[in-house]
């Protein structure tokens, strides 16, 4: 089966985008693990269908290199924004898109006729343990939680943002061996769903960075969802203000986030790299 597709990047978290308006996925678990690999197959953190919806203006589905299922992925919404935008699917600045995690508004910021970036209401963080999920004997928000790794003992905030992160703050966050450590955050029991994790650096009250291993697909250069729960974790832990952009350096670029009463703002670029036609089938 011939599949078009098209390579798209947010701040570097790159996924193969395939637009299901026209071609029809059978099994989309089994087609990301084989074209993300960066050897074998086209390249990326994981595929993203765009597909037609009943209740918004195009859904979203992502899926991780290993074929799990995120119910939400910030840095692609942005980039599904654009295709639509872009390919003249819906013409439309400001545009509702359906995730597993509920409809999502965003506002696209257009340039000589395309979208360049675009600016997310992401929702309102969910701090409850129950609803991120994590188990925990307290019910109530926790901030800084013990939770050991390899003979260590890291301090986690736990922040959903529609799929589940915990949030870690580190003196020097380039010092850190995310293939070893970022594994045993993912598969930790205190995450039945798994997590993504984030090690943050503070600049200053206005400035973080970032590192993250997300789940089912290892350390990628940029989270959407993950900058949003870092600046919520970086507010409930006093580093940073609510009702301000907080600019998160991510290997691979910046996003800026506002964290205010009501919900979480994202805004950041979105880039097509290119096109092609891969040949698959299982
Ligand atoms: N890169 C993403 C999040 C992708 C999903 C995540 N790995 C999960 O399984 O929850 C983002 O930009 O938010």
């Amino acid at each position: 089966m011939m599949i078009p597709f098209t390579k798209m990047h947010g701040c570097g978290n790159d996924y193969i985008y395939i637009n299901c308006f026209e071609n029809k996925i059978e099994n989309p678990e089994a087609l990301s693990k084989d074209i993300s690999n960066r050897h074998f197959g086209i390249g990326g953190d994981g595929i993203v269908l765009i597909c037609p919806s009943d209740v918004a203006d195009a859904k979203m589905r992502m899926f991780n290199i290993d074929g799990s299922e995120g119910k939400m992925c910030g840095n692609a919404i942005r980039c599904v924004a654009k295709y639509v935008y872009d390919n003249d699917i819906v013409r439309k600045e400001t545009l509702h898109i359906e995730t597993l995690s509920g409809l999502k508004k965003i506002e696209l910021h257009i340039e000589n006729g395309k979208m360049k970036s675009a600016t997310v209401d992401m929702g309102q963080a969910i701090l409850e343990p129950f609803n991120i999920p994590i188990v925990v004997k307290d019910q109530t928000m926790q901030v800084n939680y013990p939770i050991t790794i390899e003979d260590h003992t890291y301090s986690i905030t736990p922040v959903s943002m529609g799929n589940p992160h915990g949030v870690i703050f580190s003196d020097d966050i380039h010092l850190l061996d995310l293939p070893t450590i970022g594994p045993k955050f993912e598969h930790h029991p205190m995450f039945p769903e798994g997590v993504n994790t984030e090690f943050i650096q503070i600049e200053n009250r206005n400035v973080i960075q970032m590192r993250v291993w997300e789940r089912g697909s290892g350390e990628t250069l940029a989270c959407g969802t993950g900058a949003c729960a870092a600046v919520v974790a970086s507010v409930l832990n006093g580093y940073c203000d609510k009702n301000t952009d907080i600019h998160v350096k991510l290997i691979g670029g910046e996003l800026i986030i506002r964290y205010t009463a009501d919900t979480v703002y994202m805004t950041g670029p979105a880039t097509t790299v290119f096109t092609g036609l891969i040949d698959w089938s299982k």
